[in-house]
């Protein structure tokens, strides 16, 4: 568990590039060090600007990207290609412009794959790639996250995680069938908080003053259970990467 920092940017435009940068240097400082980088990506608008920065960077050839584990930290689930998937407008943002190995490329499972539109076998068939990765010695049924970055909702959701919902409360498995999501698409597949929390470092990203409230009220200590961006929360760090209007009335907590 970490203590929350709050970096304040001037708009959604730096805060993406700055980002991107971060994320770079991240991946970079993780391959010098263990030889492999993990990132957990995430959807929403926030998420999939900073993908676009990074495939704009030249630093982005910094990185050794056959040595890259991508994750999902949530899914759409929606059928292969749709253009409302994570995984879809990730690929189109940044990965499809990258030296990456397929292997290392982990996506949850469309709604007309191998699962049907069964969420929940989805959602525990990527529970299991993810504590076949994490090794039998780990300590976590979840490999190592360098970095898993996630967009905020108005109300406080993350990832595909909603106030008051059994799936916020969930302490068990890692992943999760979710069904009867305020935001569309109804049905996602989502990783849990106890998931998250396996993470080095959690990135929570958002920008404009409709997400102040929830920030602040997070940064402030609320229950996940009402704010779930409020249970994010990396081992090593926890940053809080905002516009100006997003950062409004949020302080770090003691
Ligand atoms: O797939 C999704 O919809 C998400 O992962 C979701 O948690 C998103 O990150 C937030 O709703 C913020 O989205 P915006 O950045 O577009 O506000």
């Amino acid at each position: 568990m970490s203590g929350d920092e709050m970096i304040v940017h001037p708009d959604g435009d730096v805060l993406a590039e700055a980002t991107a940068a971060r994320l770079l240097t991240r991946v970079v400082d993780a391959q010098a060090a263990r030889g492999v980088a993990s990132v957990v990506l995430t959807g929403g608008r926030t998420g999939i600007g900073v993908l676009e920065r990074v495939r704009d960077s030249a630093a982005r050839s910094a990185v050794d990207w056959s040595a890259v584990n991508l994750f999902w930290g949530d899914e759409r689930f929606l059928p292969d290609g749709d253009g409302e998937r994570n995984e879809t407008q990730a690929r189109r943002a940044l990965l499809d412009h990258l030296p990456l190995d397929p292997e290392r490329v982990h996506p949850m499972a469309p709604s007309d794959g191998r699962f049907g539109t069964d969420a929940e076998a989805a959602a525990g068939h990527y529970a299991e790639v993810l504590r076949t990765l994490a090794g039998a010695d780990s300590d976590t049924a979840v490999p190592h996250f360098d970095v898993f970055m996630l967009g905020v909702g108005e109300e406080g959701h993350t990832a595909s995680l909603f106030p008051d919902t059994p799936y916020v409360r969930e302490e068990e498995r890692t992943v999760v069938g979710v069904r009867d999501c305020p935001k569309p698409p109804p049905t996602r597949i989502s990783l849990t908080l106890p998931a998250i929390g396996a993470a080095s470092e959690v990135w929570l990203m958002t920008t404009g003053s409709g997400k102040a409230e929830a920030v602040s009220r997070a940064m402030a200590g609320a229950d996940p259970v009402d704010i779930p961006a409020a249970g994010a929360r990396g081992r090593d760090r926890t940053l809080w990467l905002l516009d100006r209007d997003a950062a409004k009335g949020a302080a770090v907590a003691d």
